[in-house]
């Protein structure tokens, strides 16, 4: 079964009338872990941020985004603000943006566990702590007390995939998780996603972006090539990561050996 399934998206800037995103169909299936792939610029956050309907002023979406077979827009702003972090939760390109920046990381925290779930502060914070050492995040009281701007990029980014495993979401939108961030981080990050799809109930499905087919291999199942706008190839992720039809996948493809052979490293293998 199908957890989220795209069709025909096409997103346009009305005022500069460009067409940003054209006619791209794809799904996600229960339980595994899609990635859309492609180079910079090429519309991959405007979809995610489609699917959860926080596209910029002026940007206009059409097509139909279907989550568990609901309509995603056919719902009010009310119906689709009850649904955004509880039950799809996007873990934005850059973490700076997740929170809100005038208040402690924890304060937001504990307001989206308040307002998904109507935990006292107590109890949100027990469950934010537990998260964190479970990613390796101690001092968690402190941290929590930090307004973001006193924290790095990675660590926002941790925190967020932290409170994604207390929300317990049936879909995590993952875009760029890794940009940024350093190697060894950027190594971290991808291996708590990883658990995180191992420890939210029977495996949290995912919708990840990556220009990084290296991440990509650590994380997907399956594969949909972006290039300006339009997916041009779709397929199992190994197949697309070894043997893809399409020059441009394969391209991105070859790219990727670098970082393999750096990822591999880390985690200790052999090359
Ligand atoms: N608010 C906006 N108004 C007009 N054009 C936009 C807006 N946001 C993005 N775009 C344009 O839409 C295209 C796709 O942008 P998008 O951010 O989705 O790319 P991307 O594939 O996610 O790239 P990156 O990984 O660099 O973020 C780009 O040409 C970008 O300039």
């Amino acid at each position: 079964m199908n957890i989220l399934e795209v069709n025909q998206l096409n997103i346009r800037d009305s005022k500069g009338d460009r067409v940003l995103v054209q006619d791209s169909s794809f799904h996600v299936r229960e339980g595994s872990c899609l990635a859309i792939v492609g180079e910079s610029g090429s519309g991959k956050s405007l979809m995610c941020r489609a699917i959860m309907r926080l596209l910029p002023s002026g940007i206009r979406q059409t097509g139909e985004i279907a989550f568990r077979g609901e309509r995603l827009d056919g719902l009010s702003e009310r119906e689709m603000s009850a649904l955004r972090g509880r039950r799809i939760c996007l873990i934005p390109q850059n973490g700076m943006r997740a929170f809100d920046p005038s208040y402690p990381v924890g304060v937001h925290a504990r307001e989206t566990l308040r307002r998904h779930y109507g935990w006292g502060r107590g109890v949100a914070d027990a469950k934010m702590t537990a998260a964190m050492e479970s990613i390796m995040l101690s001092d968690a009281a402190e941290l929590l007390g930090k307004y973001p701007h006193e924290l790095s990029g990675g660590m926002l980014q941790r925190i967020m995939i932290a409170l994604s495993i207390v929300l317990e979401p049936d879909l995590i939108i993952a875009d760029e998780p890794t940009t940024a961030l350093d190697m060894i981080t950027q190594f971290e990050v991808v291996q708590q996603l990883i658990a995180v799809r191992e420890r939210i109930g029977s495996g949290s499905s995912m919708l990840l972006v990556s220009h990084d087919l290296g991440v990509v291999e650590q994380l997907a199942d399956e594969v949909a090539v972006i290039k300006d706008g339009s997916i041009i190839e779709r397929g199992a992720a190994r197949v697309i990561l070894s043997d893809a039809r399409h020059a441009y996948s394969r391209q991105l493809a070859t790219a990727r050996q670098a970082l393999r052979g750096t990822f591999r490293s880390m985690m200790g293998e052999e090359i």
